[in-house]
């Protein structure tokens, strides 16, 4: 007999379920629609073209979101996809919002090349959720998530010419030169008596973090110290926030959703990091308006946070919310290494080339002169071809197009799957080896053009919208793997996997050895 209190429990939830649906009952993902004029236009799954595009079944209410998919292995599925349903995929999501994926070069070069004036990338639901339920706090949804001219106004104060200028990229060339040493010098700290780092990759996440803070804040915290108890609470939380939102970004993206109906614990996780970030950088402004000195700098040597504190026509709150982003944004440094090394030590021959390459230059890694590393760079961009973090681009299309014989309407999401389209043989020549000399013309000199699938690799995306970082992050990579080429030679000790959290990041336990060079 089922006892009477689970039937009643039985009848209580389903008739919450059926007058959630039955009454429309609008979901928290249609208020952020309908508070950004452009996701009016966004297609339903009613269109018939799109029910033509192949993919996984589709159920109601829950779409294609019922597969087992492990949301750890999200980047493998996608491979699995385009095996399975073609160049074109259609996935759909519980909210019944098509998401196309393109993995043929033409189609994804099609949408990167389409002018627009201000791209549209879909906005991270639960960070548009929770700002537009703090206007206390938030003017709008902030550089990264932010859509048309609001974007574009964002966009053109937040980021503007002189922030990748050849003064300012070398200002913090001698910045990341000096973290770079001290992060050398913990790894000598952290290696144990077989010179192997273990768990490498939070070693490597406070590099990032202090290289992002060094970068935007235009401060030192200390994070590559022998011990954090000299931090104090605010550098320590913020470390620790930082660190942490993305994985629960991810799980509100790809897990099942509740927390759009219900006060979940991981809503409320999200809100923990969100307001501990605000909190810190609120502080960090208030002082950094008193401190004069730092507020007198002149343009090529201010930090992030000064520019945008004295740029004109933002208020305070677009300017708290730029400078999270870009300190959320920033924290990508260290997947990136990791992949990188874990190339490098495959190919030893590799790391040898490099050492030679830069021997005459190490004394003086100056901004000018990590431009000759031909070699180093096409090592570089070889390992983001292969590796992306961002293992794809989204998009939202402004116009309807034809993508491998499919139409498809203007308002539909798609994702560029950059990272598979990458690791195809017809568009690279054993496309899974890591071979940097693909990069390299006859003279051998570095040259983005030499392979024509080159369009598709995108790792910091593209056009207007493409990552604003991508200068300092290819010149912090470049000094990064210099420096440790020449005090090291570098081995994974450690299978190399990779897992996605919402990037796509190295499956930990990274055990890397660092032999002495000399
Ligand atoms: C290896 C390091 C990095 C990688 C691989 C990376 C990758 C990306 C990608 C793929 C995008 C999306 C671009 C698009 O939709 O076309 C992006 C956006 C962005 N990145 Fe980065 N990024 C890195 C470092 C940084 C750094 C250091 C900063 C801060 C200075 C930063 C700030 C941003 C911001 C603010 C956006 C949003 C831009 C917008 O929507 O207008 N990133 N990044």
């Amino acid at each position: 007999m089922v006892p009477l209190t689970v039937i009643l429990l039985y009848v209580a939830i389903a008739s919450f379920l059926i007058y959630t649906f039955k009454n429309k009952k609008p979901l928290k993902w249609s208020e952020i629609a309908n508070a950004i004029p452009f996701y009016q236009y966004i297609v339903k799954i009613d269109s018939e073209d799109t029910f033509k595009i192949p993919g996984p079944l589709r159920l109601p209410f829950i779409g294609t979101k019922w597969q087992n998919i492990k949301m750890n292995k999200l980047h493998e599925y996608y491979e699995s996809l385009n095996n399975l349903y073609g160049d074109v995929v259609l996935e759909v999501c519980s909210n019944n919002v098509p998401v196309i994926s393109l993995f043929n070069k033409n189609d994804i070069e099609k949408v990167l090349h389409f002018n627009s004036a201000y791209p549209f990338r879909p906005p991270t639901e639960i960070l548009s959720y929770y700002r537009k339920s703090r206007p206390d706090r938030y003017a709008s949804l902030g550089l990264i998530n932010e859509q048309g001219p609001e974007w574009g106004r964002l966009r053109a104060k937040m980021t503007p010419k002189t922030l990748e200028s050849r003064k300012v990229l070398s200002s913090f060339c001698s910045d990341f030169n000096e973290l770079s040493d001290e992060f050398i010098n913990v790894i000598k700290l952290k290696r144990n008596e077989e010179n192997i780092v273990k768990n490498f990759e939070e070693t490597m996440k406070l590099m990032s973090i202090e290289a992002a803070c060094a970068l935007i804040l235009g401060r030192k915290m200390g994070y590559l110290a022998d011990s954090h108890d000299h931090l104090d609470n605010n550098s320590k939380e913020l470390m620790i926030a930082v660190k942490n939102i993305f994985g629960v970004i991810r799980d509100s993206y790809y897990g099942n959703g509740m927390w759009k109906y219900f006060p979940t614990k991981l809503y409320s996780k999200y809100i923990e990091y969100e307001d501990k970030i605000y909190d810190i950088i609120t502080g960090i402004i208030n002082e950094t308006l008193h401190d004069h000195e730092f507020m007198a700098l002149d343009s090529d040597n201010m930090s992030i946070l000064a520019m945008i504190l004295k740029a004109d026509g933002l208020d305070m709150k677009d300017k708290i919310s730029g400078v999270i982003d870009f300190l959320t944004a920033s924290q990508v440094l260290s997947h990136t290494m990791i992949f990188l090394l874990h190339f490098l030590s495959e190919k030893p021959e590799v790391q040898e080339k490099i050492y030679q390459e830069t021997l005459p230059y190490i004394k003086t890694l100056s901004y000018e002169n990590i431009k000759k590393f031909h070699y180093t760079r096409a090592a570089i961009l070889e390992s983001l071809r292969i590796s992306p973090t961002a293992f794809s681009v989204a998009r939202i299309l402004e116009q309807d197009f034809n993508f491998s014989g499919y139409h498809v309407k203007a308002g539909n999401i798609v994702l560029l799957q950059n990272m598979v389209a990458c690791n195809k043989d017809e568009n690279f020549e054993n496309a899974k080896t890591f071979n940097p000399d693909r990069w390299l013309n006859e003279n051998g000199e570095f040259n983005i053009n030499q392979c024509s699938a080159s369009p598709i690799v995108i790792p910091f995306g593209y056009g207007k919208r493409a990552c604003p970082g991508k200068k300092f992050s290819e010149m912090e990579m470049t000094i990064l793997t210099v420096k440790l080429i020449h005090s090291y030679k570098i081995e994974y000790h450690s299978t190399f996997e990779k897992q996605f959290e919402f990037l796509v990041v190295p499956k930990d336990p990274v055990d890397i050895k660092f032999t002495n060079r000399f």
